[in-house]
């Protein structure tokens, strides 16, 4: 599908004098899944806010399901569904009459039909009558869900959408995202999960001192990471101390956790290469595991700057597909 369901250039937004977003460009495809990472106080937030409508840019061009956020507020409104940190949930109603609020609010025909039918999907009957402030975070968040499907909207913004669910309650909305894609709805994701982000979103994009650090499939964007690395870990501090003097440069240490990481692409060689060295430097870990890239990989690596994490260094250079700003 080549049509934009979500296209932003030039986002600017400010508080004060200090910039959150400087100047982010990005396009999401209609019926895909899009992730925006980023470290705590990235600005992801932010962004869902202003393309939701809920608070206006300083400067930039942000088209939602084809209507401008500030001259087609009210398109852009009718198009979308958002749940998260703003969730719209009363506490002093039952799951159903929230539903119900919904549904009269967005005029929707059958409503009942539609709300007996979400909380089915959800798993709320037993508790649909209850008020919600006896509801689990979990419950109030699957509610939370429930109510921005109301109406079907086409482009649904999740902010963080299974923080604090149980594994079974995650997978239970993962293969919600699923199927709500399934059926054409384009979801715009943000999550402090890396493996959700993995599992769901067609493309991603890292958000890393006001601006989108890189962007691409999660493949493109492990492929980023020149190879993956060796972890050594030491029970004995003076042998860590010891490991950690005779490093080569490109290592990185933990004094935490007394481990090192040595940059590797876990071939057979590299690893007889790295065995070596250690043989001959009289070295002996008490733990030695071969990491392949992951997400998290890319992140440390990408935010390195916010959140001072030692990483390893991406090679902008050698990726033809993800797109390292
Ligand atoms: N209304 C506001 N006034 C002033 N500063 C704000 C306001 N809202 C957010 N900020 C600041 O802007 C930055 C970005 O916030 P935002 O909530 O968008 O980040 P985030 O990426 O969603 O973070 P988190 O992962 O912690 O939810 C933060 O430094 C935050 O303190």
């Amino acid at each position: 599908m080549n049509t934009s369901a979500i296209a932003v250039s030039g986002l600017r937004k400010a508080y004060g004098d200090k910039v959150v977003l400087d100047g982010i460009d990005f396009d999401v495809p209609a019926g895909s899944v899009y992730s925006l990472l980023g470290p705590n106080g990235a600005g992801k937030t932010t962004t869902v806010n202003i393309l939701a409508t809920l608070m206006t840019a300083d400067a930039g061009l942000v088209q939602v399901a084809g209507h401008d956020v500030v001259t087609g507020t009210k398109g852009v409104r009718s198009a979308i569904g958002v749940t998260g940190q703003f969730a719209a949930v009363d506490e002093l109603l039952s799951g159903r009459e929230n539903l119900q609020m919904m549904a009269d609010l967005k005029r929707v025909r059958s409503g009942d039909k539609v709300i007996s039918g979400l909380l089915e999907r959800f798993d709320l009957v037993e508790s649909a009558q209850k008020l919600v402030s006896t509801y689990s975070g979990g419950m109030r968040r699957k509610l939370d869900l429930a109510m921005t499907l109301v109406g079907n909207p086409e482009i649904i913004f999740l902010d963080e959408p299974t923080t604090g669910l149980d594994p079974r309650s995650r997978r239970t909305m993962w293969q919600i995202v699923r199927d709500l894609v399934a059926d054409g709805t384009t979801i715009f994701l943000t999550t402090q999960y890396l493996d959700e982000a993995d599992e769901l979103a067609d493309r991603i994009a890292v958000l890393s001192d006001g601006r989108i650090a890189a962007e691409g499939t999660s493949d493109e964007l492990k492929r980023l990471i020149p190879g993956g690395h060796v972890r050594l870990r030491f029970t004995d501090p003076a042998a860590y101390r010891h490991a950690a003097s005779a490093l080569r440069e490109e290592a990185a240490k933990d004094d935490e956790t007394l481990s090192l990481r040595i940059p590797s692409d876990g071939t057979q060689r590299e690893l007889r290469s790295i065995l070596d060295w250690l043989d001959s430097v009289d070295i002996e870990a008490d733990e030695l595991t071969v990491h392949t890239p992951d997400l998290d990989d890319v992140f440390l690596s990408l935010t390195e700057r916010t959140t001072g994490t030692t990483g390893t260094t991406v090679s902008h250079s050698n990726s033809q597909e993800a797109i390292a700003k």
